[in-house]
């Protein structure tokens, strides 16, 4: 069984080609797949499905629960997709349980997905390393919590999953931390952002977190339109927002490819 492995801005992914709808994805081989010291070490798996001619992301956090979305696995999805000859470099659709979304692949190996709206929903707080933290609830198709804070982000102690209200969440949270480094950039504006993943722990970038970050910056200044270079812990995306839809850039790499062996794989079943 083929697997490729990639990242986006460093979230990083098993990609398991499955045309025709066959594996048995259960939670204990995404687990495995996913963990650092028994599998090949994931953050999420992109499972890749063909179904009546359209392209469907099957996508799977490290713990094994399923996401709505993962907007750097979206990314990476389409790079795998050109790459295997199954797309030509360009624009194509991909669907998603949040929906179907338009991908575009430049030259450079980026890649622009249109992420659909940004609904900024209310506020809450998230409880981070001791501290209550006010922000957005953000829905990008999966549930966020993106917080601007003035307190330094590389400050807070993340391996211990920050608190947040389940009654607002009952499906849980991804959290995002947030600072402004330039509010007026020549791109708009400049953030960094750390997050805690839902289903995964603190992982190095989230790219439905990146959009959540910038609606919500937006949010706190009463605007519903606009754009930011988002810095995380494994680069740089860009993202703009406006009141119907968003786009998120940013690369997508593919690191190696390789077979899964059997025995392994049917003693996971
Ligand atoms: N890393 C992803 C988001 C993956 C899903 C998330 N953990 C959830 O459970 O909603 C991204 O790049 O958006």
């Amino acid at each position: 069984m083929e697997f490729v492995k990639g990242h986006g801005t460093e979230n990083d992914f098993v990609i398991l080609p499955d045309l025709d709808d066959q594996l048995d994805l259960t939670v204990a081989r995404v687990q495995a797949l996913c963990d650092r010291q028994r599998g090949l070490g994931a953050d999420g798996v992109l499972r890749v499905v063909r179904s009546d001619g359209k392209w469907f992301m099957d996508y799977r956090n490290a713990d094994g629960s399923i996401a709505e979305m993962c907007g750097n696995g979206l990314r990476v999805f389409a790079r795998y997709l050109v790459d295997a000859g199954h797309q030509p470099q360009g624009t194509f659709v991909v669907g998603t349980r949040a929906g179907d979304k338009t991908v575009t692949t430049h030259p450079d190996g980026s890649v622009t997905n249109d992420m659909g709206p940004a609904r900024v929903t209310g506020t809450s707080i998230a409880a981070v390393d001791g501290h209550g933290i006010g922000g957005f609830a953000v829905d990008v198709g999966n549930p966020h919590l993106a917080c601007v804070t003035d307190a330094p982000v590389d400050g807070f102690d993340l391996t211990v999953p920050p608190g947040f209200d389940p009654v607002i969440f009952p499906h849980g949270v991804n959290i995002e931390l947030i600072n402004v480094l330039d509010a007026d950039s020549p791109r708009g504006g400049a953030l960094k952002m750390r997050v805690y993943e839902r289903g995964v722990g603190e992982t190095r970038s989230c790219g439905t977190g990146t959009v959540a970050s910038v609606a919500s910056w937006l949010a706190g200044q009463g605007r519903t339109t606009g754009s930011a270079t988002v810095d995380v812990l494994g680069g740089q995306v860009f993202v703009t927002i406006e009141p119907t839809t968003s786009t998120l850039t940013g690369p997508a790499v593919l690191v190696a490819r390789g077979e899964l062996d059997k025995s392994w794989w049917d003693a996971l079943a």
